[in-house]
């Protein structure tokens, strides 16, 4: 498809006629700026999705959100989300609440027996997402971290190349991911350490997520062996325990071809996120690289989070000559349920997966972001942070009785 064409169409996706029967109502808990992309957009081109609600602190902030995208019901004030959560017509929430509230929320929405779509990081810590998982498979419902560029054919062809063998082991790898300088106001949510603001949990998310995805095989999710450096820098306000950037170096265990990690073997990583990352030439924003070095040659990726927009990947052998790759969809052939659009966003695929998985169906992407996944995530996280010297974001206060 002609690039502007399929730019259009991410913008502007076309909507689907709706199925007769079967189709899974969503509801929003809050009326954040991710929403609309992540699910509002992808939605409309789904035949099996609707969304039937959004809740804001505010009524009428719900209210004109609701108008604005078409969503047929708003819930406001204090008990709002509540309210949301509790409406029968609602089979999942979604939850792009503030990092330090996701906790809370997707209990209360698992707990009210409704599957959830919940948005990267996990939640502050740890324990917080292994308790949501322990409740979701207790209640039997499906919980995902909404780790979307998983999902996209060209990441999924990335894996499969570094699976193949075809350059060997991964001897190191490096990422970064850097939102450009003046996106988010001082006051955004990412500067907030009672949010469970910071670099590290913001776009480092996706490094750490990235960096343990590529290096692992099917089996394994792997944890450091060892952090040898992290180094914070704060922003220019006085929030002290937010990073506004955050590098860090680290080692992973080198997968086997079978089973376990192989603890003698060490890939040895590194990443740079920030949350205002200076333009280049003071006007181009810098996108997301993945590359790697294997014992055969290596291997980049160009724009790994929003890939539609544009990507590319480069694999070079040793002494042969480069090939580029390109993969919007996944093509005919594959075995892949959906084939995809030019067009889809990352979040239109993840949409078409969680919905094949509500309703028990294979994808056949082989795509999922497993409980152990975004747990040995969060952990991550919370290392490299102790690792700064900031420490880990606050656990939730919420007890939640079940
Ligand atoms: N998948 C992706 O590509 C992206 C994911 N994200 C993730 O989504 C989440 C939201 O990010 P984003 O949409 O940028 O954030 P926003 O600030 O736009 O949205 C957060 C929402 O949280 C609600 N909220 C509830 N309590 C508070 C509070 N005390 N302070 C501030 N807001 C509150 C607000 O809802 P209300 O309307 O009720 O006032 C607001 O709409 C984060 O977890 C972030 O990591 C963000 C960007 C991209
Ligand atoms: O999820 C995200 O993806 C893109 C980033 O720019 C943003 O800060 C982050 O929240």
């Amino acid at each position: 498809m002609n690039p502007i064409l399929r730019l259009y169409f991410y913008a502007y996706p076309p909507s689907a006629p709706k199925a007769d029967v079967g189709v899974l109502r969503f509801g929003i808990l809050g009326a954040a700026a991710i929403a609309p992309p992540a699910l509002v957009l992808p939605a409309l081109s789904h035949p099996e999705t609707i969304v039937h609600a959004v809740a804001a602190r505010d009524l009428g902030r719900a209210k004109a959100f609701a108008k604005k995208h078409g969503i047929p019901v708003a819930y406001g004030g204090p008990s709002g989300y509540q309210e949301l959560i509790d409406d029968p017509e609602i089979d999942v929430i979604y939850n792009p609440l503030p990092n330090s509230l996701h906790y809370e929320w997707t209990m209360k929405a698992l707990s009210a027996g409704k599957h959830v779509l919940l948005e990267k990081p996990a939640a502050n810590t740890a324990n917080e997402t292994r308790a949501m998982f322990a409740l979701a498979k207790k209640k039997n419902l499906v919980l995902l971290e909404a780790f979307h560029y998983r999902f996209h054919p060209s990441n999924i062809r990335l894996k499969a190349i570094l699976d193949s063998g075809e350059l060997g082991a991964i001897k190191s790898v490096e990422t970064f991911l850097g939102a450009p300088k003046g996106m988010f106001a001082k006051d955004d949510i990412r500067y907030d350490y009672s949010l469970g603001g910071g670099a590290l949990m913001d776009t480092g998310c996706y490094t750490v997520n990235a960096l343990r995805h590529f290096t692992s095989n099917s089996t394994t999710h792997p944890t450091p062996t060892s952090i040898s450096s992290a180094q914070a820098v704060p922003p220019a306000s006085d929030n002290a325990k937010v990073d506004q950037s955050t590098t860090a170096h680290i080692f992973l265990p080198a997968p086997s071809s079978s089973g376990p990690s192989n603890p003698d073997a060490s890939i040895s990583a590194s990443l740079i996120c920030n949350t205002s990352h200076p333009l280049k030439y003071g006007i181009f924003p810098m996108f997301p690289t993945i590359n790697f070095e294997l014992e055969g040659g290596s291997v980049e990726m160009y724009n790994f989070v929003q890939p539609t927009m544009y990507h590319y990947i480069t694999v070079r052998p040793k002494g042969e000559e480069a090939r580029t790759e390109k993969a919007y969809t996944f093509g005919k052939g594959k075995g892949v349920k959906s084939e995809g659009e030019d067009w889809w966003s990352t979040y239109r695929y993840q949409l078409e997966v969680f919905v094949d998985r509500v309703k028990g169906r294979d994808s056949g992407t082989g795509t999922w972001v497993e409980e152990e996944d975004s747990v040995a995530n969060m952990a991550w996280i919370e290392a490299i942070y102790e690792k700064t010297g900031l420490g880990s974001r606050l656990a939730s206060k919420y007890v939640h009785h079940e």
